[in-house]
């Protein structure tokens, strides 16, 4: 309601009080925030400000939009009487200045800290437009009537609390600046609350329905890291802005502009969303307008007018172009998208193997899946906030169009409540909310728990128990849910209310206007089939917010991920291995995982081309990690290591990697068919050639007689099948791929004598001609070997054929004796030969090594030095047949 007090004819001073009545609000608020906003992207370290200045200064805030209501008041009182206008430059000026002083000083209520130039930029714009506004009232006032007197006694007012402001504001000023670690604003959109606190963590025992306030774990502990990752990089780039342009390296990616059917569907969604931005302004217009047509009396059907409004409704449906834009959403969302995460999982297939061995694989598995995060950053911003704030611009216009500027008083004042509500409320409801979050992991993990450990479950009969512990978890889970909920809700009633408020306000005033004949009808029902596409960018904008804010993490993470640097990579300029006879030197190799704990030292051995090397020795001495640097799962940090003259750092991982086949210790199968896992070895290989590799390691027999044979499922990582088969099953993978170099990590630790004997035979058609390396506990398998190396300690302590090995007498004789059963130094019972019990093996008298020279299951034992007992003893599949350890033992690994 416009109220109008005539004071004065109209003079230049007047015209100038009107004008400036008209910015002062919008001018000190935009300051305000505008600098507030730059500070907070340039991350313009905040002063910390004491309590009780803190408090002086929100009282003093507080006066004035009181100074602004009692003006509001003291023109009412005046029209009311019968008195003077006052003019809408004074009116606006109250409200204008009401709104932006009332979010001045919700924030520096709520904030300990400010940035000073904001406040006080603000509050030296209100004083010094206040005190002109007091000498042009002052100037302009011909006789000091009651009710000048009193706007000026307002006026004075005002002005001088502006200025005790700006004098308080510059006590606050010498106040030492804070480390932005401490800024909130600085640090991430997200609070620390959102993602969990770690002082909050506590222990959660077994048995117990985890989940509360401190049962934040792992995750609330990684995406703190990220939030202080991101914190730190937003340091180094200088503010947000910096920041979010690194993020645009990845949009040649996101929309590369080369493909040209992306590109297209980008136009139709940019003009989707533009047209869609029209309607909503011109099917209520056109309502309005045949409202208008009807209500002054027509008599003719307006045609053309309703035509336009089916049009203008038709067009956004499905029927229209709503299809055709949902499509383009479509196509351009999975496009850029999948994009983006072929990108992220190339990467991370790419890393080394420390990465790997490093990173939680659930961590990883997120990353890559979130990669679509930076997809839906962009996407939100291009397609959802951007469009939204013009929506915004275009409603505050077009209702101020349609009937006055109070009307879009209204529309920004119920959105600045409605947001502030909403994040206040989002405050108020956070630790709700990661409690329930906290709740739903627990009951996840309880049921995964259970799922995993079925077997444990199952053998001590604790069924009931875990689905008590299940059955707590849901409780609390929905207990949670509904604490969070009820808050949530309190929060929608009360933004409700408001927004109810608004319309209401705006309909009075509405009706009151085409009462008065200010305004035609149509225009009221414009505006009431306008409303919804006005609060809608309100109701979103929180929503958004929330989005951005989650997508900010994930994408945040994908960078993490993204930037981080395969530790072993392709020197420039590197050149495919060529291989001829497949000599390997180690050349005093030295490497460690961890540069306080050297594994191996100063190793140097020559593999001639073809011939065995194998390595024995204690467990955890190093020889796996020899083998791994032979592949270059590492690269070795002292010495080289070379494969036909060429050093492997300088040739190209992939043709390297092809020239390897390793048998592993513990090797990992996919839950695809039998065949398939073979196939692996070598992706062109015939059904035929995959049936041969599983014959020539033993293993066809086996799988033929699986109810689905060769298309049998193995389970998650081979669970299906026993660990003799599983190792089977990946040698027959390593015989398809046919490798210059073979790679065997205790390849027989899980198969029984028997099979062994028949793998032997395997390795000989494997090994023929290639250079090997065997990684053995049982040394009955690898006395063939051209050379044997002892490591102990990431060191070659003794090295030579067997029987060079077996007259030094020393650590390796040793180990031989033990596993041979205490019966002397490699003496055979047979022949009596102090080293040569093969010799026996091969003219057939092997009965009567296997009692003198080796029992397999003592084998392991004693090169672990009893420690750890040696593969040998881990799994016989079916038990040891008597006997049959000699002929594994006859069956040496190369047999030349
Ligand atoms: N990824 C890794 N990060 C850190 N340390 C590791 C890693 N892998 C192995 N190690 C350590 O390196 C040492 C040598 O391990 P390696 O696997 O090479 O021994 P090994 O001689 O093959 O033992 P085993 O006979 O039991 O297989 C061990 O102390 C082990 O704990």
């Amino acid at each position: 309601m416009t109220i109008i007090l005539s004071l004065h004819e109209p003079s230049s001073q007047a015209k100038a009080l009107d004008i400036l009545g008209n910015v002062h609000g919008p001018l000190v608020g935009a300051l305000f925030w505008v600098s507030t906003f730059y500070g907070f992207v340039k991350l313009h370290r905040p002063i910390e400000i004491s309590r009780k200045k803190r408090a002086i200064a929100t009282t003093l805030v507080t006066v004035l939009p009181i100074t602004y209501v009692a003006e509001v008041l003291y023109y009412f009182v005046s029209w009311a009487s019968g008195g003077s206008q006052a003019s809408k430059g004074a009116i606006n000026n109250c409200l204008w200045s009401i709104l932006f002083m009332t979010t001045v000083n919700v924030k520096i209520f709520r904030a300990e800290k400010a940035r000073w130039f904001s406040c006080l930029g603000a509050f030296v714009l209100e004083f010094a437009l206040n005190t002109t506004i007091l000498c042009l009232k002052a100037i302009t006032s011909r006789e000091l009537g009651r009710y000048v007197a009193a706007s000026l006694i307002i006026q004075f007012l005002r002005t001088t609390v502006s200025l005790a402001l700006v004098i308080q504001w510059l006590t606050v000023l010498p106040r030492r600046a804070v480390k932005l670690g401490t800024d909130e604003e600085g640090q991430s959109l997200l609070s620390d609350h959102a993602n969990g606190s770690p002082t909050l963590k506590k222990h959660t025992p077994y048995g117990t329905v985890g989940g509360g306030p401190s049962d934040t774990g792992k995750h609330d502990d990684r995406d703190m890291e990220i939030k202080k990752l991101q914190a730190e990089r937003i340091e180094k780039e200088g503010g947000w802005v910096g920041y979010l342009k690194t993020f645009a390296v990845f949009l040649p990616h996101l929309w590369p502009t080369n493909d040209r059917e992306l590109m297209i569907w980008l136009c139709v969604r940019g003009a989707n969303i533009l047209l869609s931005s029209i309607l909503q302004v011109l099917t209520p217009r056109q309502l309005g307008i045949i409202t208008d047509k009807l209500s002054s009396g027509i008599t003719t059907m307006p045609w053309l007018d309703i035509a336009l409004w089916l049009l203008y409704s038709f067009l956004p449906t499905y029927a229209g172009f709503g299809a055709l834009g949902a499509l383009a959403s479509i196509k351009v969302r999975t496009r850029t998208s999948s994009r983006i995460q072929l990108l992220a999982f190339a990467h991370v297939m790419d890393l080394s193997m420390d990465f790997h061995a490093n990173k939680a694989t659930g961590e990883v598995i997120k990353a890559v899946e979130q990669a679509t995060s930076l997809n839906r950053l962009v996407e939100t911003v291009l397609f959802e906030i951007l469009p939204m704030i013009i929506n915004i611009c275009i409603s505050v216009w077009y209702v101020t169009h349609l009937f006055d500027l109070y009307f879009a008083y209204i529309i920004i004042c119920m959105s600045a409540l409605y947001v502030t509500i909403e994040f206040i409320s989002t405050a108020w409801s956070r630790e709700h909310l990661r409690l329930y979050r906290a709740k739903c992991r627990a009951e996840s993990q309880i049921s995964n728990e259970s799922l995993h450990n079925w077997h444990t479950v199952f053998y001590f009969n604790r069924g009931k128990y875990e689905t008590t512990r299940f059955n707590e978890a849901l409780k609390s889970r929905i207990m949670a849910s509904f604490d969070y909920q009820i808050r949530r809700m309190s929060c929608y009633a009360l933004s409700d209310g408001f927004l109810y408020l608004a319309q209401s306000g705006c309909y009075i005033l509405a009706i009151h206007q085409i009462v008065k004949g200010w305004k035609p009808v149509g225009n009221l029902v414009t505006f009431i089939m306008y409303w919804y596409t006005i609060i809608s960018p309100v109701r979103s904008l929180a929503f958004n917010y929330r989005t951005l804010t989650e997508n900010l993490i994930d994408a945040e993470r994908l960078v993490q991920l993204l930037s981080t640097k395969p530790s072993v990579a392709d020197a420039p300029g590197a050149k495919p291995l060529v291989t001829t006879e497949g000599k390997v030197v180690f050349d005093n190799v030295g490497f460690s995982y961890d540069e306080r704990k050297p594994i191996t030292r100063d190793v140097s051995l020559i593999a001639e081309g073809g011939q065995t090397i194998a390595l024995v020795g204690e467990t955890g001495g190093g020889k796996s990690t020899l083998l791994k640097l032979l592949a270059r799962a590492y690269d070795a940090v002292g010495g080289s290591i070379s494969i036909d003259g060429q050093d492997i750092r300088s040739v190209t991982r992939s043709s390297l990697r092809d020239a390897m086949g390793l048998v592993p210790q513990s090797p990992e199968l996919f839950n695809i068919p039998i065949r398939e896992n073979v196939r692996y070895g070598r992706l062109d290989a015939t059904d035929e050639e995959v049936e041969d590799a599983c014959r020539a390691a033993a293993i066809h027999d086996t799988i033929v007689e699986f109810p689905d044979g060769y298309d049998s499922l193995v389970g998650e990582r081979g669970v299906k099948l026993s660990g003799g088969q599983l190792q089977r099953v990946a040698i027959a993978r390593v015989l398809l791929r046919d490798p210059s170099i073979v790679l065997l990590d205790e390849a027989t630790s899980a198969v029984d004598s028997a099979t062994e004997e028949l793998i032997q035979k395997a390795f000989r058609k494997l090994c023929a001609g290639k250079t090997t390396f065997v990684i053995a506990h049982r040394l009955s398998t690898i006395v063939e070997a051209d050379q044997i190396l002892l490591v102990s300690k990431g060191e070659i302590v003794e090295r030579g054929s067997h029987d060079e090995l077996l007259a030094m007498g020393g650590k390796y004789a040793e180990f031989w004796n033990k596993q041979s059963g205490g019966q002397g130094v490699g003496e055979c019972a047979t022949c009596s030969s102090t080293l040569r019990c093969t010799d026996c093996a091969a003219s057939g008298k092997t009965s009567a090594t296997a009692s003198t020279c080796v029992d397999a299951s003592e084998e392991g034992a004693a090169v672990d030095e009893g420690v750890a007992q040696g593969a040998g003893t881990q799994a016989e599949d079916t038990g040891k047949a008597a006997g049959s350890s000699a002929a594994t033992q006859g069956d040496n690994i190369k047999n030349r």
